[in-house]
């Protein structure tokens, strides 16, 4: 996939270097209170530097060089989560800033409503207003094309540097602002007001401005909260029980018990796994809208996808044409071109190919003054009504079977068999008609991406469905849902089908994730819980969508979904980590407390640590530097491969569990043995 190549560095100097000065702007109290666990530790520190600074003003005897050893290790323990969520941050600020340079001043040809064009700021322009971008210039805003063809550059945007094709009418009449026009020229209605626009929403969604915590995150950040709350209490009521039984508790020694016991790894780590999470997203060239839509899709149960451009190439081109009944192929192939002449579809313009390239002619003076039938999903046809009073049709077997029906046609006999040929090999037959007559089928093949039973076999490995919905007939449709190993299809399927699919499994508890690009898509995109829209599609998809696909490619819901699920994974490993740690600290920091006043507890000392001092300080530094040592894990996210989510659990409990009561162990002993060393 090409979009791997353009993923850039993870973490470069320029990003580290905003973010060590960030690390020091979010020590302000009011940005540390929203993550509550590392605002306890910065008020501990807080404690730690005045009675490192005023030993007298607290009256306890007073080790300055402890106090103050305490009190950077706390210090760092802070800036290290801040600089953990700053990284995090980094890549989207760098990226918002090489976006907003191409919101440079540009001009707008606004159509006057004399008729007239005149230069006017971009920035003035509002919604309804028209605007003629010609071949050079940039488009001032996003909007439909209402008149002309051209194509368009949006590498600014995609960062893909091939040109797009833009056209009135259709599903690719789109265009955004800050891209330019390489050919041609087109007329474009505004439908966006100045802010508004997609590069200002893309703006905002990379630098993370308008983000939110997800319900996820309040859900652990209440955890979180509790616990800390929790060892607050503990610790609170050591101070007494510690006296009574002789042993005076120093308050920087309380603290750095709390600090080590609150779970700081993963409350540190939080925010900028959730936003790295994203990041992954937009990296992949796909921005979502919230955080919420890329966790959706990390519990995404049942995937809904269509047949055409997204599990096949979907340039069904015509590669034969046969007759039916009497009729013979010189026929059907002027009928099919008549009726194709304003078909601007893929198929439309394949049939016209196809019989010019075969030699077959038709009467074009036939379709002068002719009323062109757009091909709708609903009817599944297309073609003419003539100006003679003849209509042509072409499309979908059984809906041009009823037409002619209706105008008290018969049906060959051929008819069926032939089609069902065309449908077994995956291809689509449209029957070609002209007034009650059937004429023949035009044979459009398509191909199913390379690879697709592979993705489907690992969707299915993660214990997700994936239905095929296509308005294709059920024989097509079988034949391609069989090679591409999908697990379900529905045939005949109109729009509102795909809505009902939706509802359906929903009301079963399920989450649903869907692709589209359509006007027609909209509404389903909506109800799914996880909408993929195509940048190439309709406003009005990616308005309802919660994802835009910056590159149109519609079989990467599949990797989003492996994005959400890496998101969840690595925030489930590494709370169980941090929690696992703060267990372990649990075991080397106590004893070394209570060492001092009674001797017998040197049988818990089982790490063997030099002294209560250093262990204390040991196990402070190895819960400040396990943050950072974390940093990349958390931005990369953990390694994910494909497989149910109870096996997923138990292997990640162990994997992360186990690994987080024995890492500090080693850790801890090690930091010991230096620090021994010095005090
Ligand atoms: N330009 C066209 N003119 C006439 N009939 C068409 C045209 N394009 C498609 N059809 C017929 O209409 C049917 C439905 O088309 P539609 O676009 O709704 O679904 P599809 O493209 O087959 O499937 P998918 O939902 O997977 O994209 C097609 O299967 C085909 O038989
Ligand atoms: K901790
Ligand atoms: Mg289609």
């Amino acid at each position: 996939m090409d979009s791997t190549n353009k993923r850039k560095k993870l973490i470069t100097s320029e990003i580290v270097k905003y973010a060590l000065g960030q690390s020091f702007v979010k020590l302000n109290p009011m940005v540390m209170i929203k993550n509550p666990v590392m605002f306890v530790v910065e008020l501990g520190t807080f404690i730690v530097l005045l009675l490192t600074l005023f030993p007298s003003s607290f009256g306890a005897e007073a080790n300055f060089g402890f106090n103050l050893t305490v009190f950077i290790v706390l210090l760092f323990t802070v800036l290290f989560a801040n600089l953990a969520e700053a990284i995090a941050e980094g890549r989207g600020k760098a990226q918002a800033n090489a976006l907003k340079q191409t919101k440079t001043d540009v001009t707008a040809n606004k159509v006057q409503s004399g008729g007239g064009v005149k230069s006017v700021p971009a920035t003035e322009l509002r919604k309804g207003d028209i605007v003629i971008v010609a071949q050079g210039e940039m488009i001032p805003g996003d909007g439909e094309v209402i008149a002309g063809i051209a194509t368009v550059d949006e590498s600014a945007i995609t960062g893909e540097s091939a040109p797009v094709m833009k056209e009135a009418g259709g599903d690719f009449c789109s265009v955004t602002g800050g891209t330019r026009v390489v050919s041609d020229q087109i007329k474009v209605r505004i439908t966006s007001d100045p802010g508004e626009s997609f590069l200002d929403r893309m703006i905002s969604l990379v630098e993370g401005a308008k983000r939110q915590k997800t319900p996820n995150e309040i859900a652990l950040n209440i955890l979180l909260i509790t616990l800390t709350v929790i060892f607050l209490i503990v610790v609170v009521t050591l101070a007494p029980i510690a006296k009574y039984v002789g042993v005076n508790l120093e308050i920087p020694v309380l603290i750095s018990l709390l600090v080590c016991l609150i779970p700081t790894t993963i409350g540190g780590l939080l925010s900028a796994i959730g936003i790295a999470g994203m990041d992954r997203v937009t990296q992949f060239n796909v921005l979502a809208m919230s955080g919420k839509a890329v966790e959706a899709a990390g519990d995404i149960n049942t995937m809904i996808l269509d047949k055409t451009g997204t599990i096949t190439f979907g340039n069904r081109m015509a590669s034969d044409i046969m007759p039916v009944g009497q009729a013979n192929v010189a026929d059907v192939a002027s009928w099919a071109a008549i009726s194709s002449i304003q078909d601007e579809t893929p198929e439309g313009r394949s049939v016209m190919e196809w019989v010019r390239k075969n030699g077959y002619t038709f009467d074009e003076s036939k379709a002068r003054d002719a009323e062109f039938i757009e091909f709708k999903a609903e009817t599944r046809m297309s073609g003419m009504d003539l100006k003679n009073g003849w209509k042509v049709r072409k499309g979908a077997i059984d809906a041009v079977k009823q037409w002619v029906t209706t105008q008290g046609g018969t049906i060959p006999a051929d008819l069926t068999d032939k089609g069902n040929h065309i449908a077994s090999e995956g291809g689509t037959p449209l029957a070609v008609a002209v007034n009650d007559q059937m004429l023949g089928l035009i044979y459009l093949k398509d191909t199913v991406k390379p690879g697709m039973r592979e993705r489907f076999e690992q969707l299915r490995k993660m214990g997700i469905k994936t239905i095929m919905c296509t308005g294709d007939n059920p024989l097509t449709a079988a034949t391609i849902a069989r090679e591409a190993g999908v697990d379900d299809f529905i045939a005949e399927s109109k729009p509102e089908d795909k809505i009902a699919v939706i509802r359906r499994e929903q009301a079963e508890g399920k989450l649903v994730a869907m692709t589209g690009d359509g006007t027609n898509d909209a509404p389903a995109l909506a109800q799914a819980d996880v909408g993929l829209a195509m940048n190439s599609g309709t406003i009005a998809a990616k308005e309802a969508a919660n994802m835009v696909d910056l590159d149109s490619d519609p079989s990467k819901i599949i990797e989003v979904v492996s994005i959400g699920k890496q998101l969840l994974m690595t925030r489930g490993a590494l709370t169980t980590f941090s929690i696992a740690n703060d267990v372990a600290k649990y075991f080397a920091i106590i004893p070394a407390m209570f060492m001092l006043a009674i001797p017998e507890m040197h049988v818990l000392n089982v790490m063997g640590l030099g002294s209560p001092m250093s262990a204390i300080l040991s196990a402070l530094i190895f819960n400040a530097v396990i943050i950072p040592l974390l940093i990349p894990l958390a931005m990369k996210g953990v390694a994910y491969k494909p497989m149910s989510a109870s096996k997923l659990l138990s292997r990640n409990l162990v994997l992360y569990g186990l690994g987080g009561v024995i890492a500090p162990f080693i850790g801890i002993k090690i930091i010991d043995l230096v620090v021994h060393l010095w005090i």
